[in-house]
């Protein structure tokens, strides 16, 4: 049994926190805020990000920093892309011990163009740092806490760390597999984000199953694209971190960056679509970084620029479509790799 605590209680804070409890760890799940805190401790809910889930009995919730990270010898770090920076200072006001860190979050900071793993290094010193893994895959929250069947990835380049990771999560309902490819599994669990905006639009706007299909397969070459670029492994993007996390995230009623991009197809403003959602949609802010990356590697990344375009140059959706069917012609292979 190992003391685990998850900081962040949203969705998927949440949901792991739930799988690891299942496990028999000695869970606790951190809240930045009290009420959320008492909510899942005193009543073993959180209503508002997981409906009519009753959370395991074994599971405890604090929102003291301090009682958090005492309890710890592995921290999941689950709070969403913009918090990372914030919630690793508050950390460090208390730890001063070793150890292992898994972050499960999505996403590329804008301006710095850093990767979830990249900023918790810039943070953290590496006194306290045993390992840092990243958990990624197609994996709702919704479909966690029912116990339906899930995969993912943990990935670290040092394999023993990724294989602790992989035995601390895995169970009958949640099965992890090991990639040291770190690169490729942050880029694509970021970018599957912004492409899974543009999939929710097209279905706003009413198109159908075509356009969709289309989105997927061109999202998954200017994903891969990028990616190499960046260092990663090109087949990483064929897994579940790439192919497998873009599939759901463009075609489930769950996630958030889906439902965002289809109130925009609708023809909803960025402000109030945000208000609506009332949880985190990463593709938003890893929209800028896309722009930005694109930029900077010199790499052709079509349908993020369509939907940056839509997001913050107020083009309709209608018109960024009609632009991307419309552009110059290509080969479909030639330029996957190569741009
Ligand atoms: N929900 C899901 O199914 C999955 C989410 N993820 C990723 O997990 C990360 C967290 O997302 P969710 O839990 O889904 O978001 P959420 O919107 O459900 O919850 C976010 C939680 O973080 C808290 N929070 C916001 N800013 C904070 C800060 N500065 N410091 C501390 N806490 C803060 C909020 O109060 C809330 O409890 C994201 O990067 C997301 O992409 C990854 C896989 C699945
Ligand atoms: O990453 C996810 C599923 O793997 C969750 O996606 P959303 O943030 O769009 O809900």
């Amino acid at each position: 049994m190992e003391k685990v605590t998850v900081l962040g209680a949203g969705s998927w804070g949440t949901a792991l926190a739930t799988v690891l409890a299942d496990n028999g760890h000695d869970t606790l799940i951190w809240s930045h805020r009290e009420d959320q805190a008492t909510e899942i401790h005193e009543h073993h809910t959180n209503a508002k990000y997981l409906k009519d889930v009753t959370l395991p009995a074994n599971l405890h919730a604090t929102a003291n920093m301090a009682q958090a990270i005492e309890h710890a010898s592995i921290v999941v770090m689950a709070v969403p892309t913009k918090g990372i920076r914030e919630t690793c200072q508050k950390m460090m006001q208390t730890l001063d011990k070793p150890v292992l860190f898994v972050h499960v979050s999505k996403g590329i900071e804008p301006g710095s163009l850093l990767r979830i793993s990249e900023i918790m290094r810039e943070e953290l010193p590496a006194s306290v740092i045993e390992d840092l893994v990243v958990l990624s895959g197609p994996s709702h929250a919704e479909e966690v806490v029912k116990q339906h069947p899930t995969t993912v990835a943990a990935s670290c380049e040092s394999l023993v760390a990724a294989e602790r990771v992989q035995d601390l999560f895995m169970n009958q309902y949640f099965r992890v597999y090991t990639n040291p490819d770190v690169i490729g599994v942050e880029v694509g669990g970021a970018l599957k984000n912004v492409i899974a905006l543009a999939a929710g639009a097209v279905d706003g706007i009413g198109y159908g199953d075509n356009a969709k299909a289309a989105l997927i397969t061109r999202g998954l070459a200017e994903i891969s694209r990028l990616g190499v670029k960046m260092g990663a492994k090109p087949l990483t993007f064929m897994g579940l971190t790439g192919m497998g996390d873009l599939i759901v995230t463009c075609t489930s009623v769950h996630s958030r960056n889906y439902r965002a991009g289809f109130m925009l197809g609708e023809g909803k403003k960025l402000e109030q679509v945000l208000d609506e959602m009332g949880m985190v949609v990463e593709g938003v802010r890893t929209a800028k970084a896309a722009h930005q990356l694109a930029e900077k590697y010199d790499v052709a990344l079509p349908i993020s620029a369509a939907l940056y375009s839509v997001l913050f140059e107020d083009k309709t959706p209608l018109d960024a479509v009609d632009d991307l069917m419309l552009r110059m012609k290509k080969r479909e292979m030639d330029e996957i790799y190569n741009n």
